[in-house]
């Protein structure tokens, strides 16, 4: 059964969902403080302080925000895209210091100026003006040859300066993971920018990389009692061109698969049990020897792989016992053809497969964060293994690495714009919530509010809900849509060699659009859903719609095949709602009721047709560029003969959907006619 998404209490302010003790900051003690036993003083004790005082500022700023300007809804109730995606993405919120606890956050972090850049006298373009925002000082020409500077302002979670070190870039990054794994969640942090911008430096320097830091503070929770059943079991792995290869055991191929509890098990990945940092990085060390780098036009020692280094939580006493798992994550470089200089065949398709992946990564990102039932995971290797980082009790960090020298500042905007496109979904979700849900106050008048005063606002809606005849199924567990129940290594949909690919033009969050741009099953549960969306346009109906509150007929619990959701309008818990002289108006002929719903459906048909007639465009364009792509590289036909099957496939599932949707609006009109 499809159980789409559950929104817990503390969602409304874009918190996680499933861990309620935990998505508070300050206000719930934390389970690490106030522990029986003396603890040597975890860094993550002193963050608790830090938080204290970012929540006082927090409270002392909020009124600045709360002025702000609310953005248009849409048809569906979730508000409308900035207006003009332009240059300036200046937002209030850079007032704001963000919470710690959201499911998803996004930093950007700026390194230093290298020795080679200051002897060109190269200019450092990015400026840091707050603790959320940055300028990015573009130069440009004009037709006339003139030169003028564009500024571009950004707003994120956090932004760290040439000068923050890595200690003060985890306490607002990995350290809130850290918490969170304990208490049985599975967490992501990644470093995401260009080829040369500091994400080793950033995640995996042996010194003072995240993961250091985080296993140094894993480790000594571990040595407290409440954790003394439990163990750090220690793998790093690669993806290299698709295929998964094992750091710590002679690169040894590996393959993903699931568990029964939807955990992504890397079948033969050897595990160490570590117990102190020396150790770690003894064993990290020695698998970072073996892990795929090449020189590029920009980095002579690029990554070549993504690198994963997981730290699982699992019970001493029974090692299959899961409790939490923190992968670290050191993306290849994303970069530009031109980047790549003079490059061989096998560095222009390891770009490739990098940014495919990256791309991907961007979707799941955007798909975890708007609670959407159908995550694109199968679209790459990375994304199929993180799969159980994005669903259930999952939290992300993405730290964006910028370069500041002049010579860069395509690329910089380019990653901040990836970073933008991902955070800027997080704070419409936000919004969104708070509107279906029947919430009026803004995210700064919640955080405000007491915890207590929160979940009586929820209480609220809940109330709401089961007076109209629905179930509140509460936040006791996730469900999500398997789009891939045996975890194939299918791959999903082609990409193209883009550079830094963007998806300006797939607006998902406003049109529900399968982010996969390949209609599936899970294309037909968001149509499904915004079926649903049609039969109430009562708030009761949009909660409904983005609460997974269930009807307690059940005639509205969503399926994950077309033929069901076509159910008999007449049947349906919509028609049950009627008054009893409207049903009897219905049963005797059309209504008017009958007509608006008529038409209303149908113009959402329409749409779904035509978004499903763009998408075999872009599949079309993506094919033809593909075959050019190969044909460049003088990569075998039986490649692009590959391609055009699996092109066929796709074109295929579009075909059945839409044809789907026409028998669907065909079956309506015959019941009316048969009326
Ligand atoms: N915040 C920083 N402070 C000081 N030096 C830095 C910082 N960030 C990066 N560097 C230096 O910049 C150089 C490039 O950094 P790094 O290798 O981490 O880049 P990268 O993004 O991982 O590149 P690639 O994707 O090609 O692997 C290194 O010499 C590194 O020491």
């Amino acid at each position: 059964m499809f159980a789409g998404r559950r929104i817990s209490p503390a969602q409304g302010r874009g918190r996680a969902s499933t861990l309620p003790t935990l998505t508070t900051r300050s206000r719930i003690p934390s389970p690490f403080i106030g522990s029986s036993k003396p603890n040597p003083q975890p860094p993550i004790l002193q963050q608790q302080q830090f938080e204290t005082t970012l929540a006082q500022e927090e409270e002392e700023e909020e009124l600045q925000v709360n002025s702000s300007p609310r953005r248009p809804l849409n048809a569906y109730g979730v508000p409308s895209r900035h207006p003009s995606r332009g240059n300036s993405y200046s937002q209030p919120r850079h007032n704001v210091p963000s919470n710690l606890n959201d499911k998803i956050r996004v930093c950007v972090r700026k390194r230093p100026l290298s020795k080679k850049e200051l002897a060109r006298n190269e200019k450092d373009i990015a400026t840091i003006n707050s603790q959320r925002t940055l300028l990015i000082n573009e130069p440009k020409t004009k037709v006339d040859l003139t030169r003028f500077v564009e500024q571009h302002t950004f707003v994120f979670d956090d932004v760290f300066d040439a000068d923050a070190d890595n200690e003060t870039v985890y306490r607002r990054t990995a350290l809130p993971l850290v918490e969170y794994i304990f208490h049985g969640g599975k967490a992501t942090c990644f470093a995401y920018g260009q080829t040369g911008s500091g994400k080793t430096f950033t995640m995996l320097d042996q010194k003072h990389g995240l993961y250091v830091l985080a296993a140094r503070d894993i480790f000594t929770l571990l040595q407290d009692q409440r954790f003394g059943h439990l163990a750090a079991y220690i793998g790093f792995y690669e993806i290299y061109q698709g295929q998964l290869y094992d750091l710590l055991n002679q690169r040894k191929k590996l393959f993903a698969r699931e568990d029964g509890k939807k955990n992504v098990i890397i079948s033969g990945l050897q595990e160490y049990t570590i117990d102190n940092v020396d150790s770690l990085v003894q064993v990290f060390d020695y698998g970072n020897t073996v892990r795929s780098t090449g020189s590029t036009g920009a980095n002579e020692d690029s990554s070549r792989s993504h690198a994963i280094l997981q730290i699982v939580l699992k019970h001493k006493n029974n090692r299959k016992k899961f409790h939490g798992k923190l992968s670290f994550i050191d993306l290849a470089g994303s970069e530009r053809g031109a980047d790549r200089g003079d490059a061989d065949k096998q560095t222009r398709m390891e770009g490739a497969e990098i940014n495919k992946s990256l791309l991907a990564l961007k979707e799941c990102i955007r798909a975890l964060d708007q609670d959407k039932r159908h995550t694109p995971f199968r679209q790459s290797k990375l994304t199929q293994v993180l799969k159980d980082s994005f669903v259930g009790n999952s939290r992300t960090c993405m730290i964006a690495t910028i370069s500041p020298n002049i010579s860069n500042s395509e690329h910089t905007l380019n990653t901040l714009r990836y970073a933008d496109r991902v955070k800027e979904l997080k704070s419409e979700r936000d919004r969104a919530d708070r509107v279906v849900a029947g919430l009026e106050l803004t995210s700064n008048e919640l955080q405000g509010l007491t915890d207590e005063q929160i979940q009586e606002y929820y209480n609220q809606a809940q109330a709401k809900l089961e007076a109209e005849g629905y179930e509140y199924e509460g936040d006791e567990g996730y469900d999500y849509e398997d789009d891939d129940p045996a975890f194939d290594d299918e791959e999903g949909s082609d990409f193209l060699e883009e550079d830094f690919p963007s998806d300006e033009d797939n607006d998902l969050f406003g049109e529900e659009m399968p982010s996969d741009g390949i209609v599936d099953e899970d294309f037909i549960s968001d149509h499904d859903q915004s079926q649903n969306d049609f039969e109430n346009e009562s708030e009761a109906a949009r909660i409904f719609s983005k609460l997974n509150v269930n009807d307690t007929s059940g005639s509205r619990t969503s399926s994950s095949t077309i033929t069901s959701h076509s159910t008999d309008y007449r049947n349906s818990s919509n028609f049950n709602k009627l008054s009893s002289d409207e049903r009897a108006l219905s049963e005797s002929g059309i209504t008017h009721a009958d007509i608006e719903d008529f038409l209303k459906r149908h113009r959402h048909e329409l749409r779904e047709v035509s978004e499903a007639g763009k998408r075999e465009t872009k599949l079309l364009a993506n094919f033809t560029l593909s075959m050019n792509s190969n044909n460049d590289m003088g990569a075998a036909h039986d490649l692009t003969v590959e391609a055009f099957e699996r092109y066929l496939d796709e074109l295929d599932a579009q075909l059945q959907a839409k044809e789907q949707i026409i028998s669907e609006l065909r079956r309506r009109v015959n019941q009316l006619w048969n009326r």
